[in-house]
Parts: C-alpha cells; sequence; structure tokens
C-alpha cells in the first residue's frame, strides 16, 4: 500500500527514550501504513500512545505524563521525524524534573521550546480508534462528551483549553453555591465567565457535529461494510444555541444559572449547561439508535464515523491526520478487514495499526512497513 498523499503528514523516524517499555528505540518508517504486530503486552499500544502525545490534549489512554516515563526513570522523550508539505519537521515531547520535585512538560519543535501540544497542530492531526470506545454507544453520556471533545480538538486545537476552563468555572460556581453566605456579586461574576465559556464550547460541538454529519451524509455507500452514522446533539443548552444567536443564548444561559441557583445548590453541581449534553449516534441505514445495533454493527459504525472525521480534519485543516487504529482489525470479519484496508488506502493518510496476531496483516506485504513488537524493541518483519 502506499496510498499516502503527497505532501501528507507522515511520521518517518520514531524516537524514544525510557518510555513506557522503552528504554531506547529508533524507528525509521516509509510507507503510509504502518502495521505493530506482537503478543499481548508486547509494547504495541506504547507506541501508538507515544505518537498520541503529538495531538493537543491528553493522549490515547489518557493517563497522566508522569506515568509514562519507564519504571524507574524521571524523564523520558519522544521524538518524531515529521515529512510533509512543510517540508521536514523534528517535534518532540517530554517529561523533565522540574523544580520542587514537580516534573515538567516540555515540547519543543525543531529543537525550539513550544508552549504547548497544541503547537503541534500547525505541523499534524490526530485521529485514533481504542478497545476503550467499544462501548461507546452503550456506555455513560460522559464517555460520548469525551469523544466528541477530541473530534472538536481535532479539528480546533483551542477546544482543549476552553473546556479545561469552563470545568474550572463550573468548579468554583459549585464551590461558591456550597457556601451558604455566598456573595451574589462574585456569583453574578463566575456565572458571567461561565456562560461565555458554555457557549463557546457548545458551539464548537455543534458546529463539528453539523459538518461531521454532512460529512457522513455526503459518503454514504449502503452497499459499505461501515454503515454511516447519523449525529444530533441532546440538551437544554445545545437547543438554546441552535437556535439563538450566541450573544442572545449567552444571556439566556446566565438568567437560567442565576434562577437555578436554589435548584443547583441542593443538588450539589450545576445541572444545565454544556456538562449535560449528550451526542446521540443513528445507524443511518437502519435508522436505528446506535446502542439497539449489535455489537460488530457498533464497530463498524464507530470505524466508519472515525474514517469521515479522518476525511473532515482533512477537509478543514488541509491535512490529512495520522490515523492511530489501536487493534482495529481484529475484530474484524475478513471481507470488512479487505474493506477497510481499501478505504484507509483511499483516505492517504498515514495509519498506524496494531494486532496480535500475524494473520491480521497478511494481505499487505510490499505494501506496509511491518514491524514485528517484542517487549521493549522493534524488529523489521
Ligand atoms: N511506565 C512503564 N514502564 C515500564 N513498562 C511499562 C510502563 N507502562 C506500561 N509498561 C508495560 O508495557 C506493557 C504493555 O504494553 P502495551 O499496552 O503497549 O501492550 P500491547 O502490545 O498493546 O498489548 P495488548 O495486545 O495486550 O494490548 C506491559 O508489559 C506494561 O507492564
Amino acid at each position: 500500500m502506499t496510498g499516502l498523499q503527497p505532501g501528507a503528514p507522515r511520521v518517518t523516524r520514531l524516537i524514544l527514550q525510557d518510555f513506557r517499555s522503552y528504554p531506547a528505540l529508533d524507528l525509521p518508517v516509509s510507507r503510509g501504513l504502518v502495521a505493530l504486530v506482537g503478543e499481548n503486552g508486547a509494547g504495541k499500544t506504547n507506541l501508538v500512545e507515544a505518537l498520541s502525545l503529538f495531538a493537543a490534549g491528553r493522549g490515547l489512554r489518557r493517563a497522566d505524563l508522569g506515568d509514562m516515563a519507564r519504571h524507574g526513570a524521571e524523564r523520558f522523550a519522544v521524538s518524531i521525524t515529521l515529512d510533509s508539505s512543510a517540508g521536514e519537521h523534528r517535534l518532540g515531547v517530554g517529561l523533565e524534573p522540574g523544580e520542587a520535585g514537580r516534573a515538567l512538560r516540555r515540547c519543543r519543535i525543531d529543537g525550539a521550546d513550544a508552549p504547548s501540544s497544541a503547537a503541534f497542530a500547525e505541523f499534524l492531526r490526530l485521529v485514533w480508534l481504542t478497545p476503550d470506545l467499544d462501548g461507546l454507544f452503550r456506555g455513560p453520556a460522559g464517555d460520548r462528551r469525551r469523544f466528541l471533545d477530541r473530534l472538536v480538538l481535532a479539528i480546533d486545537s483551542r477546544h482543549g483549553a476552553r473546556v479545561n476552563a469552563l470545568e474550572r468555572a463550573l468548579r468554583s460556581r459549585n464551590r461558591l453555591l456550597e457556601e451558604a453566605s455566598a456573595d451574589g456579586i462574585w456569583l453574578d461574576a463566575v456565572e458571567r465567565e461561565l456562560a461565555e465559556l458554555a457557549i463557546a464550547v457548545a458551539s464548537a460541538r455543534r458546529e463539528t457535529v453539523e459538518r461531521l454529519d454532512a460529512q457522513l451524509l455526503a459518503g454514504r455507500d449502503d452497499a459499505s461494510p461501515f454503515p454511516f452514522a447519523r449525529l444530533s446533539l441532546i440538551g437544554e443548552l445545545d437547543e438554546l444555541v441552535a437556535s439563538l444567536p450566541a450573544v442572545d443564548a449567552e444571556d439566556r444561559y446566565r438568567r437560567m444559572l442565576r434562577d437555578g441557583r436554589g435548584r443547583d445548590a441542593t443538588a450539589g453541581r450545576t445541572l444545565l449547561g454544556p456538562q449535560a449534553t449528550d451526542l446521540a449516534v443513528r445507524h443511518g441505514p437502519k435508522d436505528l439508535p446506535a446502542e439497539t445495533c449489535s455489537t460488530g454493527e457498533q464497530k463498524a459504525l464507530l470505524l466508519g464515523l472515525v474514517l469521515a472525521h479522518a476525511r473532515l480534519v482533512q477537509a478543514m485543516s488541509g491535512m490529512a491526520p495520522l490515523v492511530l487504529l489501536d487493534e482495529v482489525a481484529a475484530h474484524l470479519d475478513p471481507r470488512r478487514r479487505a474493506a477497510l484496508y481499501d478505504a484507509l488506502e483511499a483516505l492517504g493518510s498515514q495509519v498506524w495499526m496494531t494486532g496480535a496476531d500475524p494473520a491480521l496483516f497478511s494481505g499487505l506485504e510490499g505494501r506496509a512497513d511491518l514491524f514485528a513488537v517484542s517487549p521493549g524493541r522493534i524488529a523489521g518483519a
């Protein structure tokens, strides 16, 4: 598989130092499709996790950086050489011991310090699918919100900072509501900030959901083994944002917050807002809620969604995103697996896949970089 669009960002070298199970690794990569094969616990997910650190926000395991340093090590470094239409660049992420025993995240671009991982968005975008997401449609709404925010983040790297600020503002309001003697002026100020952030978060989510839904619908192919999904947002605030200009929605939400102080104080949390939104997903061809579909159908739906998202990221950022598929091929029957490889080829992105069984990638000899992973090291297969 060549499959890579001319100019699409691709990793040509991955270097790890004391990252997870790898004391040191220097991996040259040449193709658009990269398959990592090895036994359970060999270190395949660790490698895609290392790449996920170049996305804004948390990595694909949502782990703390401190847990990523190899047991016994205080620091780690992950560095990639990235080739794209913007030329060749060296990007790095690491953890270094800082003052007073506090570890510090370091981000580097071509040898210079970068403020945060959001700065990498100028060079590459990432999307991923992991086994954790298998139960997404049946699981709690909070997991779908997190998934949704990750979809937004791949398009708009400022979304992570927005969501973090919203969570801080919600905590401040909830704390003030707990204090019986809370000063109304403080509450007004916190609610003003909260309303502004809430509308910004809800609008960014809405924009992504609308675009992605349109992308899914435009690419619908009823014969495809990856059925198209239909997406919508459920939530009172989302209805406000859909029906009013942003400034009016913000005013209305601020009033709702003020009127709901008593109710929220009793509940111990802010009941209304983007923290209560849910992402509704339907199986397009069957017109049924995703959570009522079979396990295999849900997986195929999710895969179709992630592939459409990758296309949307490309359309909006001008960059074919790196795609990380952890343990995805193993769940597919042979027809769907062959269709997946065709779809990935058509995507034009660099795609990193993991799997425990070499037979999963047997159709890809000569078309993909196949690496045999064993604890702490990798051999070309
Ligand atoms: N900070 C760390 N230091 C050293 N080893 C670590 C660290 N974190 C995880 N590991 C080791 O990495 C291994 C897990 O690697 P990984 O999750 O990449 O496996 P995998 O090949 O994806 O396996 P599976 O097929 O079971 O998903 C485990 O043996 C674990 O003990």
